[in-house]
């Protein structure tokens, strides 16, 4: 593909994602499709596209001073200043004059030659005079806010949970790209066998100190090895195997998967089980439980059975105290992934987090009784924001004295997490800095054996009243 065309792809991406609230990701994957295009050219126009939308809020800080009448440009125009200043400062692989020659070419075909000259100006006089410094905002969460390209309620409210410091972290952090992670489908090899085998096809590769099944690849593309094609790996971010790890599920156990598409976390709780047993795994729609059976053929995984529900009426379904383990990997506002799927952070908002977090406490309430007396349920999310995660489980947990956060699960997680700063009496939060995963919460719950109330007491009298009689 030319470079112009590469670039105009990216420009009608960019504008469709701005414009419509289109999701990056499915108007990519379509572009590759469609086009064919080659793994230098999927490279470059990754780069440029999820780059440009990483730095959105920066990049308008930057272009604005240099534009007059912003309203009146066609948001098209303004994507392709952002993409090309976003190339200008922060790709050294293309040099700039490249960059405007593009730019310029576009704007002429796309628009008028008014606008190709307009683009020209503005991008030239970047060139010449350099960009303003984000220095000169004063309010540091407003110049954290802009320089990182987050909105400024959401930093705000990073501030008031976490503080400024680990906000600073998590927001840089958030512009960075992360290393890739596969998890070995430990039904077919090791993960030394896999590493080996790796190695040998000079692939670079490491083994993950946190995730026992998972190895990082620094090198390599890893969706064209045999060992993918074959079921021998799954793509897994590190943090997302910990649950599978730490959910303590074992051979022939009746587990609960209920909310599971696409079905990363219920064919690793599968392969732990080696086949036997089940795994029930819902997901609202027919279409994404779709995806969760594909993906368990795909691994040769014999022992999940999926459907479609509302997670919220299991109880329908099935009857208290049916399984060994329960997951809940709730939906939640995806804040902890926002480095691979950068649209997520605009398109958020606080209400959307006061919703999510009355369908995870809702979720949680409903699936709780089907979990049998000692069995374990693990709470999972996405996302890092104290009312989605420690509040859901803190508010569960004054409803139902009965229950508790599984002191032996913070025992079992791995040494290096244990100091971490994320680590509450209602489970583990992971910021992306920790360990370069995405930012997640995991925490597990269990019946409390010592738990004795008047209504149980009640109970018990009640029945011994019946057998009497
Ligand atoms: C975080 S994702 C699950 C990811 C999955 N566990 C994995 O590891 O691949 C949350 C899922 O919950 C589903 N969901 C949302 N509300 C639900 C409900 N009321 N009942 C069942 N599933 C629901 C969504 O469709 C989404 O697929």
């Amino acid at each position: 593909m030319s470079n112009e065309a590469l670039r105009e792809t990216a420009l009608e991406i960019l504008t469709r994602v701005g414009e419509n609230n289109s999701f990056s990701h499915l108007l990519m994957n379509q572009a590759i499709e469609k086009k064919g295009l080659a793994h230098r050219d999927t490279g470059l126009l990754t780069e440029i596209v999820y780059g440009t939308l990483q730095r959105k809020v920066g990049l308008q800080y930057l272009v604005a001073p240099f534009i007059v009448k912003q309203k009146k440009l066609k948001p098209w125009v303004l994507w392709l200043l952002y993409m090309s200043v976003y190339q200008m400062k922060y790709l050294d692989r293309v040099p700039d004059h490249a960059v405007i020659h593009e730019a310029v070419e576009i704007a002429k075909k796309k628009g008028h030659k008014g606008i190709a000259s307009m683009v020209n100006g503005v991008l030239r006089s970047m060139q010449r005079n350099g960009t303003r410094s984000f220095e000169e905002i004063e309010d540091p969460i407003e110049r954290l806010a802009t320089e990182t390209s987050h909105p400024l309620w959401m930093v705000k409210r990073w501030v008031d949970m976490y503080g400024l410091e680990e906000t600073k972290a998590m927001c840089f952090t958030n512009l960075e790209t992360k290393s890739m992670s596969v998890r070995v489908n430990t039904t077919k090899y090791t993960r030394s066998e896999i590493i080996e085998r790796l190695t040998e096809d000079e692939f670079d590769v490491e083994p993950s100190s946190l995730a026992n099944d998972g190895i990082l690849i620094f090198k390599g593309n890893i969706l064209k090895h045999e060992l993918f094609r074959n079921g021998g790996l799954t793509i897994q971010d590190e943090s997302s195997m910990l649950v599978g790890q730490h959910i303590g599920v074992s051979k022939g156990m009746e587990v609960l998967d209920a909310c599971s598409a696409p079905g990363g976390k219920t064919t690793h709780m599968a392969e732990y089980m080696d086949n036997e047993g089940n795994v029930t795994a819902y997901d609202l729609h027919e279409k994404k439980v779709r995806l969760v059976k594909q993906k368990a053929e795909q691994l040769g995984l014999t022992n999940v059975t999926t459907g479609a529900a509302d997670s919220r009426a299991l109880r329908d379904k099935h009857d208290d105290h049916t399984f060994d383990r329960i997951l809940l990997d709730a939906p939640c506002s995806g804040l902890g992934v926002v480095r691979g799927k950068p649209d997520i952070k605009y398109s958020k908002s606080e209400e959307d987090i006061k919703t999510l977090s009355r369908i995870q406490r809702e979720l949680l309430e409903s699936v709780s009784p089907l979990l049998k007396e000692d069995g374990k349920l693990m709470y999972s999310t996405c996302t890092v924001d104290v009312q989605e995660n420690e509040q859901v489980i803190q508010s569960f947990l004054q409803d139902h004295p009965e229950w508790e956060v599984d002191a032996a699960f913070f025992e079992e997680l791995p040494e290096e997490t244990k100091e971490l700063p994320g680590v509450s009496p209602f489970g583990l939060q992971l910021f992306p800095q920790d360990f370069d995963t995405d930012g997640f919460f995991l925490t597990r719950l269990k019946r409390r054996s010592d738990f004795h109330d008047g209504s149980n007491e009640a109970r018990e009298h009640t029945s011994n009243e019946t057998t009497k009689a």
